[in-house]
């Protein structure tokens, strides 16, 4: 296992942990999968799905040989995350056009959001170097994973959220683990370059997904949900886009499944944001070579209230591995589709709605068929943003 940086390649496995190379790339966890025994790997997760309450109940950890295979287990910081719920629904098939459509619903993880998947992992690698003070930028979901595992963990989470447009049941959520909120006047992103800029003098371990451990947790998202379907993964899989952990951890979950041989081909990967906050998508939409931040990024869809995503370049490379697309979706796209999503008795935050409302732009303008099949990734839980309930039909 190396850590490399993912423009120029240098190798900082043998270098303190940082987050950023000298050429201003973020980083990479490679593995080494050649001595890996592919078969023997597939028993040992089905048979780890019986386990109750040892490590490997975990629908992160059960993946342990492909996520972290040197960290000593008495470092894993674990609160049996994952483990979620794949649901198909008839009335979300008929509202997206799609032969079948799953819905993953990451939502049910312990905090109430996908972002436990890698937080598990970012904070048993903080552990495991020894760090107590614990940070993020955040709109709300990043900040209470980090403030639940950093109460788990026994470390001390700081965390800096924009002063307005974030959900305040979210902030109350951070609070009541615990942790020490800093509001800002600015947005996530004026909070990443604080920590990026500031990390090393305050002493602190940075948990946002530019940490390549939070990106090696997510991962196993998709690991989880082609093991639910057999290892049979759909045409398609669509995630939304905000600062693009997700884009990317998809990204390399799929390589690692395919390149195993537990899955026999890619599937095409969707990337849908808020119109309101949709530099990337404006970005591979008009070819441009590089993102042009978004300064005010807006929609009611909070959680995706971010303009300058660092991670742009790992999303745009798994774009072109995976002959993907990105789409942009309304506020009121995005709220008719949380509607249907919440009556079909799912349930998600505004933010997760945004693939819902992209599958079905993308079928309507046949750049998905309507024989194909999708799984849809919902990424935070009803409870957690009520921005949008006063605007429901009856
Ligand atoms: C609920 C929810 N959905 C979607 C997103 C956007 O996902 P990503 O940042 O991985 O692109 C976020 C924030 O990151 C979120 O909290
Ligand atoms: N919606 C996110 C934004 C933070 O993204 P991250 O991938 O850097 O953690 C949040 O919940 O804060």
């Amino acid at each position: 296992m190396k850590l490399i940086c993912f423009e120029c390649k240098s190798d900082y496995s043998d270098k303190s942990f940082q987050y950023q190379c000298h050429c201003g790339g973020l980083f990479q966890v490679v593995h080494d999968f050649k001595a890996v025994d592919s078969e023997k790997l597939r028993r040992m997760f089905a048979e780890r799905l019986s386990q109750r309450m040892s490590m490997h109940a975990s629908g992160v950890w059960r993946y342990k040989e492909l996520i972290y295979p040197e960290l000593p287990e008495a470092f894993v910081t674990t609160k049996y995350e994952g483990n979620t719920g794949l649901y198909a629904s008839e009335s979300l098939q008929a509202y997206t056009g799609v032969r079948q459509v799953w819905l993953k619903a990451q939502s049910e993880n312990p905090s109430g959001s996908f972002k436990d998947n890698g937080m598990t992992v970012a904070v048993s690698h903080a552990r495991s170097l020894g760090k107590q003070k614990l940070a993020c930028s955040s709109t709300g979901n990043t900040s209470s994973s980090l403030a639940m595992y950093a109460a788990l963990a026994g470390c001390k989470a700081y965390v800096y959220v924009p002063e307005r447009q974030v959900s305040e049941n979210k902030i109350k959520q951070t609070l009541a683990y615990g942790a020490e909120i800093i509001r800002i006047a600015g947005t996530y992103d004026d909070g990443i370059r604080f920590l990026e800029q500031n990390y090393e003098e305050l002493g602190l371990y940075v948990c946002n997904s530019i940490n390549p451990w939070r990106i090696e947790g997510q991962k196993s998202m998709i690991y989880e949900a082609a093991q639910s379907l057999n290892w049979k993964i759909p045409d398609w899989i669509i995630v939304p886009g905000g600062a693009l952990s997700n884009a990317v951890s998809l990204g390399k979950g799929l390589n690692d499944l395919y390149m195993l041989g537990f899955i026999d081909h890619l599937p095409k990967v969707a990337v849908v944001q808020a119109e309101g906050a949709s530099p990337f998508h404006r970005m591979i939409e008009g070819n441009h070579p590089t993102l042009i931040p978004e300064l005010q990024p807006q929609t009611i869809a909070s959680a995706m209230n971010i303009g300058n995503l660092p991670s742009w370049r790992k999303a745009q490379a798994m774009l072109s591995q995976t002959k993907g697309v990105t789409v942009s979706v309304t506020d009121e796209e995005i709220l008719a589709a949380k509607q249907l999503i919440d009556r079909s008795g799912i349930g998600c935050e505004p933010a997760s709605a945004a693939t819902v409302a992209g599958l079905r732009k993308l079928t309507a303008s046949l750049i998905i068929d309507p024989d194909e099949t999708a799984l849809c990734v919902l990424t935070g839980h009803i409870l957690k943003d009520f921005a949008s309930f006063l605007d429901y039909d009856n």
